[in-house]
C-alpha cells in the first residue's frame, strides 16, 4: 500500500495528531464568498498520545467538532496534515480512507446508532462482521473481556429497545472498541444521558483506556465530563489555547471562565510547539507551568505519569 507515513515527532507515541491544521468552510476565492467564509481551525497542531484519554474543550463554535472530524478522516483539512499513527490521511484515496476508518478508528456519537433488530452481542460485533473479519481466539477473548468491562454480560441477548439510554451507549462504546482500533473518537457521548448514566459511560471510557490500553479522544463542552480524561486540550476561536493534565471539573470550569472573561485568543495564555507538547504561559497559570515542568526536553511525559490515571 503506497501511503505516506511520517515519523512520530517526539518521544511520545501519538495515536492521532494534526499538524498546522487549517479548516475554512466556504471559499476565500473571491471577495463575495470570502465574506461568508469561516475559519474553523486556524493553524492547530496537536497530538493525542496513545494509551490516553484526551478531552477537547472550548466554547461553542471554537472548532471542537471540526478538529475531531478532520483528525478522524471524516472531513478534510483546507491545509495542514492529519495522521492516524504514522499514516498521513491526506495521502489516502477515498477507498483507503474508508478502510482506515473502518479498521483503525472507532466512533461514539451522542446518538447511540444501534441497529434495533439486532441483539446487544450482534450490535457489538456488527462492524467486524460487515468487514468480514475472522473471529479468531484472540478476537473472541478481546470481545469477551470488553463485555465485562462495559458490564453487559447479562444483557447480551437483549435488543436496544429493552435497554436504558446509558446501557445503549455502553453497547455503542463496546462496538467502538471491538475491532481494537488505534483510537476511539467520541463526540459528546453523554449528550443524551442523565448525569448518572453519563457518569457511568465516562467512567467506562476511562476504564477501557486504562485497563485495555486504548486511546480515546472526546469532544465535550461539559467540565464534569472533561474531568474524566487524563488531559484536556482547549480550543478558542479555532486555535489551541491551552492544555491541562489531571483535570478536575472545577479547574476546567475556571479555565473556561477565564477564556470567556478575557477572550482566549487575546490573552496570551499559551504558545505551543508543533504538537502543544511544551507550553509557555505568559500569565504563569498553574496548569501550564505544571505541564511544562513534567515534560523532559523531548516532550515525553515525566514523573506525573501515574497522577493522570
Ligand atoms: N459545514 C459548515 N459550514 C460552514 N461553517 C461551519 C460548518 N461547520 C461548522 N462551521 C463553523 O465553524 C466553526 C466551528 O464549528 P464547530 O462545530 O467545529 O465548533 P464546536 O466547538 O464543535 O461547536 P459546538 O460546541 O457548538 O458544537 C463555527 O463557527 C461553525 O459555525
Amino acid at each position: 500500500m503506497n501511503t505516506a507515513t511520517a515519523p512520530q515527532p517526539t518521544g511520545i507515541r501519538y495515536a492521532a495528531r494534526v499538524e498546522r491544521a487549517v479548516k475554512v468552510y466556504g471559499s476565500t476565492a473571491n471577495a463575495r464568498t470570502a465574506e461568508t467564509a469561516v475559519t474553523a481551525l486556524d493553524d492547530v497542531s496537536v497530538g493525542f498520545p496513545a494509551g490516553r484519554f484526551t478531552a477537547i474543550m472550548g466554547p461553542s463554535g471554537s472548532g471542537k467538532s471540526t478538529l475531531m472530524h478532520c483528525a478522524a478522516g471524516l472531513d478534510t483539512l483546507t491545509s495542514g496534515s492529519a495522521y492516524i499513527g504514522g499514516t498521513d490521511l491526506g495521502s489516502l484515496d477515498d477507498r483507503r480512507l474508508t478502510l482506515l476508518r473502518r479498521d483503525r478508528i472507532g466512533f461514539v456519537f451522542q446518538a447511540f446508532n444501534l441497529v434495533p433488530t439486532l441483539t446487544v452481542a450482534e450490535n457489538i460485533t456488527l462492524p467486524m462482521d460487515l468487514a468480514g473479519r475472522r473471529r479468531d481466539r484472540a478476537q473472541q477473548e478481546w470481545t469477551d473481556a470488553l463485555i465485562d468491562v462495559v458490564g453487559l454480560r447479562d444483557r447480551l441477548h437483549h435488543r436496544p429497545a429493552e435497554l436504558s439510554g446509558g446501557q445503549q451507549q455502553r453497547v455503542a462504546v463496546a462496538r467502538a472498541f471491538a475491532g481494537r482500533p488505534d483510537v476511539v473518537f467520541a463526540d459528546e457521548p453523554t449528550g443524551n444521558l442523565d448525569s448518572r448514566s453519563g457518569d457511568e459511560v465516562l467512567g467506562l471510557l476511562g476504564r477501557t483506556v486504562r485497563q485495555m490500553d486504548r486511546t480515546v479522544v472526546m469532544v465535550t463542552h461539559d467540565p464534569v465530563a472533561a474531568a474524566h480524561a487524563d488531559e484536556v486540550v482547549f480550543l478558542a476561536d479555532g486555535r489551541l489555547v491551552d492544555r491541562m493534565r489531571a483535570p478536575t471539573a472545577d479547574k476546567v470550569l475556571d479555565r473556561m471562565k477565564a477564556f470567556e472573561a478575557t477572550g482566549a485568543a487575546r490573552s496570551g495564555v499559551a504558545s505551543y510547539d508543533a504538537y502543544g507538547a511544551e507550553t509557555y504561559d505568559a500569565s504563569g497559570s498553574e496548569a501550564s507551568v505544571r505541564d511544562a515542568s513534567v515534560r523532559d526536553a523531548s516532550g515525553a511525559y515525566g514523573d506525573t505519569e501515574g497522577a493522570a490515571s
